[in-house]
């Protein structure tokens, strides 16, 4: 294919051999950055939602994939092998008018995330330059953005899903349940718009493709869940590891966190357990740690340690604890009552001799058993307890009431949006950091406090060598961060406070640890952070 002058292939762009009749069909990248920024411009969720189905009605099936990852901020591929810095110090003449289609930037992502062995910087030099010189000024800033990571904000992946229901005139509902199955936003905005409502009924839970994980909410107290709950209820200790779901298809077994990553290669000894399970076909749910010679759970950052790296790490050993059965042997028992998924569940552990762990719990207890239940789990070291409806079926995905978790100390999971220069003791470390809540409704995080209580020397040495990278404007007295890094925050409860936009900040804040699994988009929101405002300690 003949290059451009600007040494950009012609099929890049809108123009050229695209060709006049299925010219104005193709959806232009710039179509798509107006859409971002009329989303970031309303802080009202219908209004973000319509802007994104208006250009969803107008992109074709083949271009819908693309548009809704953009629009909730990542890329179709997952690795493109591009770096922050070589992106934030690109810098080429921006076009005049916008001429790239979606169609045209995709490709080059693709092929940036092809792209490797020996020449491979290179290759990848020409591709951005080549991107970015066609780009207008508009749209070389919304790239950026894109690739860095900085447009991700977990709550779009919502506002998204509305609009794609809307454009596709399908129920958010329906939208929503295929999204948890499948795991893909991008596969499910093209099946609601291609499909409808019976293709996204269609989709069901696959072995092999992991489904985002049924999540639980604060309960004020054991009293309150169980009351609340009544007594049909599984009372079960909340151990404080990683969330793994494990799927098992003959002796294939294959592991994911709770952000769906796939960690199988990281954690031999879970899959090894797994397979030795007498099924043919699986889905599991549970928790894993790192536990001590006497059974007690070793840090967190030791469990954490296994699923940073790309390999095992043979000298912490995980044991997993699973509370779930979403799958066995051909049949599906998502929508099964949490009762009988737990005897499913009983069933298969009970004839392992291999002794794979169950979560310890006890069903229907009394309140004093109920009681007990916490009690036990708060002194062998764990966090506290889940209380569950026993009716319920998996709600994957959602965070509702049918699992309660009730902890002694309230703890918030925030994102870190900036960080003050030390002093005294901690000068020329980047100390006090400044926390950010979730907007549910895909905005910036909302700052609710600050703090620098609780860090251990390690702990600054590592936010001071941490957060340049992260930093996206430099200020005397230290860094506005892009929001990447989420911090679990123990606090006395919240007050109200005319100083911070949200109304509200924290009392006594103070880091308990970051959250490496977790993303921005699963950090506590807002309404979480002022739902606390009831329930002083
Ligand atoms: N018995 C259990 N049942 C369900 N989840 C459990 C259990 N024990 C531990 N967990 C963990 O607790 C999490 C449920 O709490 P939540 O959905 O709020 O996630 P979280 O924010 O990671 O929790 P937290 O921040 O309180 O540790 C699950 O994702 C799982 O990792």
């Amino acid at each position: 294919m003949p290059p451009t002058t600007n040494g950009w292939p012609e099929r890049f762009t809108g123009g050229g051999n695209v060709g006049a009749t299925c010219d104005d069909a193709l959806v232009l990248l710039a179509e798509v950055v107006a859409a971002s920024a009329a989303v970031a411009a309303t802080r009202a969720r219908t209004a973000k939602a319509a802007a994104i189905a208006e250009l969803l009605r107008r992109a074709d099936p083949d271009e819908v994939p693309a548009v809704t990852a953009w629009l909730a901020g990542d890329p179709l591929q997952s690795r493109l092998g591009v770096g922050w810095r070589t992106l934030t110090r690109l810098e080429h003449e921006p076009a005049g008018e916008p001429a790239l289609t979606v169609h045209a930037v995709d490709a080059v992502l693709a092929e940036l995330a092809a792209t490797s062995g020996a020449g491979s910087a290179a290759r990848r030099e020409t591709l951005l330059a080549g991107l970015f010189s066609a780009a207008t000024g508009e749209e070389q800033r919304f790239l950026v953005r894109l690739l860095t990571g900085e447009l991700r904000q977990g709550a779009l992946e919502g506002v998204v899903l509305d609009a794609v229901a809307a454009a596709a005139d399908v129920p958010a509902a329906a939208v929503r349940r295929a999204f948890m199955l499948s795991g893909s936003l991008p596969g499910t905005a093209a099946t609601a718009l291609t499909g409808g409502v019976a293709a996204l009924e269609a989709v069901r839970l696959e072995v092999g493709r992991p489904v985002h994980p049924m999540l639980a909410s604060p309960g004020s107290s054991l009293d309150d869940a169980l009351a609340d709950l009544g007594a049909d209820v599984t009372v079960e200790f909340k151990l404080d590891g990683a969330r793994v779901q494990v799927h098992r298809d003959g002796d294939d077994v294959r592991v994911w966190t709770r952000t769906l990553r796939e960690i199988t290669e990281a954690v031999p000894e879970l899959v090894e357990r797994v397979r030795a399970l007498p099924c043919r076909s699986a889905v599991l749910d549970g928790e894993t740690l790192a536990l001590d010679d006497d059974g007690r759970p070793r840090a967190f950052q030791d469990t954490m340690s296994r699923f940073g790296a790309a390999t095992a790490d043979e000298s912490v050993l995980l044991s997993p604890f699973f509370f779930d059965l979403l799958h066995l042997d051909g049949r599906d028992l998502l929508d099964e009552p949490l009762a009988a998924r737990l005897d499913a569940l009983a069933g298969l552990l009970a004839a392992d001799e291999h002794a794979v762990l169950r979560m310890p719990g006890v069903r229907r207890p009394d309140p004093a058993q109920a009681a007990g239940v916490l009690a036990d789990a708060l002194a062998a070291g764990h966090e506290g307890v889940v209380v569950k409806d026993l009716g319920a079926p998996y709600a994957a995905g959602r965070r509702g009431r049918a699992w309660q978790k009730v902890k002694p100390v309230h703890t918030l999971d925030l994102v870190v949006i900036g960080a003050e220069w030390g002093y005294g003791r901690r000068s020329g470390k980047l100390s006090n950091i400044h926390l950010g809540a979730r907007d549910p409704d895909g905005g910036e995080p909302v700052m609710v406090g600050k703090t620098f209580k609780g860090m251990t020397d390690e702990l600054l040495a590592w936010q001071t060598r941490t957060f340049p990278d992260l930093a996206r404007e430099q200020h005397q007295w230290g860094v506005l961060l892009r929001p990447e890094l989420v911090v679990e925050i123990a606090v006395d409860g919240v007050q109200r406070s005319p100083r911070y936009p949200g109304g509200v900040a924290l009392r006594f804040a103070r880091v308990v640890r970051y959250r490496p699994d977790k993303t921005p988009g699963q950090a506590d929101t807002i309404e979480a952070v002022r739902g606390l405002l009831a329930s002083p300690r």
